[in-house]
């Protein structure tokens, strides 16, 4: 009798490769993010990218940055994270200790929403803002809300 194969990729690697083909969505041309929501039994929950709310034509919107608080896309954008909570259909329950995959360390609003939804574990692949204010505020929130995080990496094909 043949043998099981044995060389699959791990859970990290799986949920992460979603979060990424995730990512491959958004429209926006500077950052792309993914995100996806495992629960504790590695059932997919829901995934999401950072795009326009719905309703708001993604092709017409202005993807740029603007002093003019009125054309800057910051303030349009819903993240990745956010996104990926709010495209689940279930229980808000069911994300209690579940773990987010997400291609960008989360901005302190999306910590806040992650930490309000339940969420145990944030798992990252980039943290291009380290050290910022935005990024400290988040890892504040994040440790004194008990939600731990770590950094992964994905094998290049
Ligand atoms: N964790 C995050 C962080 C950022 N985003 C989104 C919001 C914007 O669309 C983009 C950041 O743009 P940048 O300031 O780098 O030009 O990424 C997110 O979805 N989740
Ligand atoms: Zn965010």
């Amino acid at each position: 009798m043949p043998g099981k194969r044995t060389d699959v990729i791990s859970w990290d690697e799986f949920f992460m490769r979603a979060a990424v083909a995730a990512s491959l969505r958004s429209k926006d041309p500077n950052t792309q993010v993914g995100a996806c929501i495992a629960d504790t039994n590695h059932r997919i929950l829901s995934v999401g990218y950072n795009g326009t709310p719905r309703g708001l034509e993604d092709d017409e919107f202005p993807w740029g940055t603007a002093e003019n608080p009125l054309y800057d896309k910051h303030n349009y954008v819903i993240h990745a994270e956010a996104n990926a909570i709010l495209n689940y259909r279930g229980s808000l329950k069911d994300m209690d200790g579940a773990t987010v995959y997400v291609t960008l360390f989360p901005c302190h609003e999306c910590a806040k929403t992650l930490v309000q939804a339940g969420i145990g574990e944030v798992v990252y692949l980039d943290d291009k803002y380290d050290g910022t204010e935005d990024n400290l505020i988040s890892k504040n929130i994040l440790d004194r809300c008990g939600v731990s995080w770590r950094q992964m990496s994905l094998a290049a094909e």
